[in-house]
């Protein structure tokens, strides 16, 4: 595996992104002890992307969803999401902010729905409770059911869908009044393998129709097959991203190559691979060589010059 660093473009200024989170920092109190689950992440998702977020258990994945669907406030650090200050929103604008910026998909796909209510009854609820005219509703909400293929669902009750249409239908809730961003919590969670496949490439048509920015938070690997970019956090930092794109061969044939990436912060803090430092025995401290192109990172082991080894 190679590695190389890149500055997140917040920092060069070169675009204006959907979502920018910039030095993110949330600490929880309880009792006393307080737990630091982001200590200065960043992340910077273009308008239409489509990323996953991954990472291990504790890695702060579920606090930077919390913040970015805006249920939680950070404690510092600058956190903006289509053109809303997260930090800095009044608690009306936190609710106009829920109803119409960002759609929500969860692990349990009946946390977005009401089982009572047919597929169709289900989509066109917010769309209600967003005063559209009844005929729009309906036409919007064919429209979702076909793009996400569960046409056949539209009049069937939750209790008479798999799990997989169920978690579409749910999608298509999140979808219907047309957020600029949609934030899943593990939405393949609970699915087997031919479902979650189909629950991936139902949000990456989404994306593609609508051009709806997507954040993914997940452990599914089938996910990397759907996106360009994983994001990997570790310890409350933004430490990784493997970016993927399509290249053509001299014959015509096509492969997908993945990079991976280390982050490198705005006051030039690079989180190394565990495997790398592990394997060569790296800990509290390595020398740092710069040359023309690259610099160096070696061992500390006393009597040898950087470039030794
Ligand atoms: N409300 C809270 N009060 C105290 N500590 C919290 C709270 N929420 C999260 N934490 C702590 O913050 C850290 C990050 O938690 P978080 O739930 O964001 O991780 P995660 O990556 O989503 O984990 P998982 O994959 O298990 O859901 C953990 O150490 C967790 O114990």
């Amino acid at each position: 595996m190679t590695t190389a660093a890149t500055i997140p473009s917040a920092a060069t200024g070169r675009e204006d992104p959907e979502i920018l989170c910039d030095n993110l920092v949330r600490i929880f109190k309880s009792e006393g002890v307080e737990v630091v689950a982001l200590q200065g992440l960043d992340l910077t998702v273009r308008q239409g992307e489509l990323i996953a977020v991954v990472g291990a258990s504790g890695s702060g994945k579920s606090t930077l969803l919390n913040i970015l669907s805006g249920l939680d406030i950070p404690s510092a650090g600058v956190a903006r999401v289509a053109g809303s200050d997260l930090l800095a929103m009044s608690s009306r604008d936190r609710v106009t902010y829920r109803r119409e910026t960002v759609g929500f998909l969860f692990q349990q796909a009946t946390a977005n729905l009401l089982p009572y209510l047919t597929a169709s009854e289900n989509i066109e609820m917010p769309m209600a409770l967003a005063r559209m005219p009844k005929g729009e509703r309906r036409d919007r909400s064919r429209e979702l059911l076909e793009l996400l293929g569960i046409p056949q669902v539209a009049d069937r009750p939750l209790a008479a869908m798999s799990g997989g249409q169920q978690q579409r239908v749910a999608l298509a809730v999140a979808l219907a009044n047309e957020p600029r961003v949609l934030l899943a919590d593990e939405p393949t969670g609970e699915l087997d393998h031919q479902s979650s496949e189909e629950v991936f490439a139902a949000i990456e048509r989404a994306n593609a129709t609508y051009g709806t920015t997507v954040v993914v938070v997940t452990h599914d690997p089938l996910v990397s097959e759907h996106v360009q970019r994983t994001v990997g956090i570790r310890d409350g930092r933004t430490s990784s991203e493997v970016l993927r794109r399509t290249a053509i061969d001299e014959h015509g044939g096509e492969s997908v190559i993945a990079e991976e990436y280390a982050v490198l912060d705005r006051a030039g803090r690079l989180q190394l691979p565990r495997e790398f430092t592990t394997t060569l025995e790296m800990k509290d401290r390595v020398r740092l060589d710069l040359e023309s192109d690259h610099i160096g990172v070696w061992p500390d082991r006393p009597g040898r010059e950087a470039g030794d080894e």
